[in-house]
Order: structure tokens, then C-alpha cells, then sequence
């Protein structure tokens, strides 16, 4: 018998098309270019943390962090779907389309997240496993489920979720929590404000359609203009710790400088769009930057490491 729905009208071709469009929605569900950068952050704290892991248990735990991070963006997507389908951003997301229903991502998200959480305790070590789990229950519960509908103050609180991935990355080698590793976090943390409030300016409409209530719909635009600029200084700065701890070397300090330096920058730009401005440029720059920035601090502390420690290996056979 041929199950005729709004995917199916075309006899075989046509379910042919429909499971590999389900395959692809369940794909989408783990928000995965979100992710990638998230799971990138989450590597850099495994290369950096002191101490050695098995490369098979390094690629088990990268893997695990990043199926943990996707399953709690299908949690997310469960939970939102009901303003996903309002706002023009997210209509066509998998849920709000009618491609995937709600049980079934559900079902996805908790199964993925326990499966990632097991997994990573039971080859890696524990205390990390259980840092993904808080992770995955921040971003799901705290942020989604009850921050985000509820404060202003939502994706500064929620943005904590965003920011455990490099200390999950660290846990897995050392078993805990350092100093290096909390600067990785507020590195992250600091940056999340910046970051979401410039989309959140340029897509006001969509968030007040909904009733979700971001900063530049509560306080208007002039407050959350000066919110950017503020944790974009306090970003530039934190980002330059590691060079003074002894994470990263002095050359990482300047180049982290000078990155953080074009994110003020940027961050004052949109202080001096005029409210109202409909085009918000600045604002769209600052989004796009404030991701390149991100990637480019975590690949210079990246780039720093491998070189300091073949310097190291260099010198001390030379
Ligand atoms: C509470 C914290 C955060 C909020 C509210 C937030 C919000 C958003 C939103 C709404 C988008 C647009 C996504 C889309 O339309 O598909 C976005 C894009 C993005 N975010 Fe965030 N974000 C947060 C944290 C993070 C973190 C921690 C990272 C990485 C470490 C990150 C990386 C990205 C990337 C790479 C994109 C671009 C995705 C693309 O090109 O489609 N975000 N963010
Ligand atoms: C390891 C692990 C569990 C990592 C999780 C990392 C994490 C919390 C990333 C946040 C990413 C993100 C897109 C937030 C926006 O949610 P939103 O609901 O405000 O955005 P939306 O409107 O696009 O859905």
C-alpha cells in the first residue's frame, strides 16, 4: 500500500526522496554548523590541557562531545519548535516544516545524549562525562526551557552552555578542572553576548513576534548597543590571559590582542549605527566577525601549542 502524504506524490520516486530528506532533517536537528565551531573549542581544550590521551580516546571523546552537543540541539528544537515555526529564521526547520515529528526528535535528542554521555564515561573518565551531561541539561533545560522565555538576561546566564565544551575537551585528559581551563570558559562566556546580540539586533522582529525576550526587544537598542561594546571589551581582553598564565606564548598574546582589538572595533561600529537604522550592517559585520574571532583565537591557541612544543622538543635535543 502507498502512503500518500505531502512528501509522497510521485508513487516510488517520491518515498525514494522522502527517506533521504529524513536522513538529512535528522542531520539538521544537531544544528551542525553551530556545532562544528562548539566541537572545535571543545578539541582545542583536549590539545591544550596538560598531559597525554590515547589518539583513540581522543577521538571517541571528540566524537562523543560532539553527538552530546548536537542531541542537545535537537532537545532545543523539540522544545522551540512551536516559535521555530513563527519566526522566518527557523520556519523551515525540520519540525516547524512537518518533515520530522516532535516524538521523534525527542526521542532522538534524549537517545543521543545518553548514548554520548555513556559512552564518553565509560572509555574516557567519568567527571568529564558528567560535565557533558550538565552541558547538554544547561543548553536543553536552563537556556531553552526555562531562560530564554523568561529574561533579557537569558543568552548571558544560558551562554555558560556554550562555553563548558573546552572544559569537557580539558576534563577528558585530566580528569578536572584548572585555572587554564575556566580562562577557556570565560574566554567563550564573555564572547556569547557580543556575538548573539548582533544577530538579535538585525532579527528584532522575528524574537518580538514570538514574545522571546532578547535585550534589544526589552531594553530597545541603544542598552543592547552598549552591552556588545562592553563584553566585546571584556572578551578582547580575557582572550590574552593565556599568554600570561603560561597556556599560550607572548605571539599568541598579540595576535589575540589584535584580534580582539578589530572586535571593540566592530562592537563601537554598531554603537554608532543609529537606532532604528534598517539595513543594520555593523551589526551583520559583527555577527559574521564575532564567529571568524572565535575560530581564530581558538586556532592561534591551537597554532601556539604545536609550535612552542617543537621548539621545546628542538631545544632540548639541539
Ligand atoms: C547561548 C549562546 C548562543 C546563542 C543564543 C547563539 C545564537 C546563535 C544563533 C541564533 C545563530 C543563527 C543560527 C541559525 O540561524 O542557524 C548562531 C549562529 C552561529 N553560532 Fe551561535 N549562539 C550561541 C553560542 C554559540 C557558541 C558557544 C558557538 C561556538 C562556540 C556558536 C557558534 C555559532 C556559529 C558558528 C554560527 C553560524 C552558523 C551558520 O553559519 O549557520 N554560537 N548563533
Ligand atoms: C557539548 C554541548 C552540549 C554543547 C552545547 C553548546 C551550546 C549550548 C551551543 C549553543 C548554540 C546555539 C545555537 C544557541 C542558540 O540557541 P537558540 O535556541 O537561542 O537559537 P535558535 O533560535 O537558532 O534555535
Amino acid at each position: 500500500m502507498t502512503i500518500i502524504d505531502s512528501r509522497d506524490i510521485t508513487g516510488l520516486e517520491g518515498e525514494v526522496r522522502l527517506s533521504e530528506a529524513s536522513a538529512r532533517d535528522f542531520f539538521a536537528l544537531l544544528k551542525p554548523r553551530v556545532m562544528s565551531l562548539v566541537v572545535f573549542t571543545a578539541f582545542a581544550g583536549l590539545v591544550l590541557a596538560p598531559g597525554t590521551i590515547n589518539p583513540v580516546l581522543g577521538f571517541i571523546a571528540i566524537l562523543c562531545i560532539a553527538v552530546g552537543a548536537g542531541a542537545s540541539g535537537a532537545l532545543n528544537m523539540w522544545y522551540d519548535a512551536d516559535i521555530d515555526a513563527v519566526m522566518t529564521r527557523t520556519a523551515t526547520r525540520p519540525i516547524p516544516a512537518g518533515r520530522i515529528e516532535p516524538s521523534e526528535a525527542l526521542a532522538f535528542g534524549l537517545v543521543l545524549s545518553v548514548f554520548s554521555v555513556s559512552i564518553l564515561g565509560l572509555t574516557v573518565n567519568w567527571f568529564s562525562a558528567g560535565l557533558l551531561a550538565f552541558t547538554i541539561f544547561f543548553y536543553a533545560v536552563v537556556y531553552t526551557m526555562w531562560l530564554k522565555r523568561s529574561t533579557p538576561q537569558n543568552i548571558v546566564i544560558g551562554g555558560a552552555a556554550g562555553a563548558f565544551p573546552p572544559m569537557v575537551g580539558w576534563a577528558c585528559v585530566t580528569g578536572g578542572v584548572s585555572l587554564d581551563s575556566i580562562v577557556l570558559f570565560l574566554i567563550i562566556f564573555l564572547w556569547t553576548p557580543a556575538h548573539f546580540w548582533a544577530l538579535a539586533l538585525f532579527k528584532m522582529r522575528d524574537y518580538g513576534s514570538v514574545g522571546v525576550p532578547m535585550l534589544p526587544n526589552v531594553s530597545g537598542e541603544r542598552v543592547t548597543k552598549h552591552q556588545i561594546a562592553l563584553y566585546a571589551v571584556l572578551t578582547a581582553i580575557t582572550a590574552v590571559i593565556p599568554a600570561f598564565t603560561g597556556l599560550a606564548s607572548l605571539y599568541y598574546g598579540l595576535f589575540a590582542g589584535a584580534l580582539g582589538i578589530y572586535l571593540v572595533l566592530c562592537s563601537i561600529a554598531v554603537w554608532r549605527m543609529a537606532d532604528g537604522d534598517e539595513k543594520m550592517l555593523p551589526a551583520k559585520k559583527l555577527f559574521a566577525y564575532s564567529i571568524l574571532y572565535l575560530f581564530a583565537v581558538f586556532s592561534a591557541l591551537l597554532v601556539d601549542h604545536y609550535v612552542v612544543t617543537l621548539a621545546t622538543l628542538f631545544g632540548g635535543t639541539a
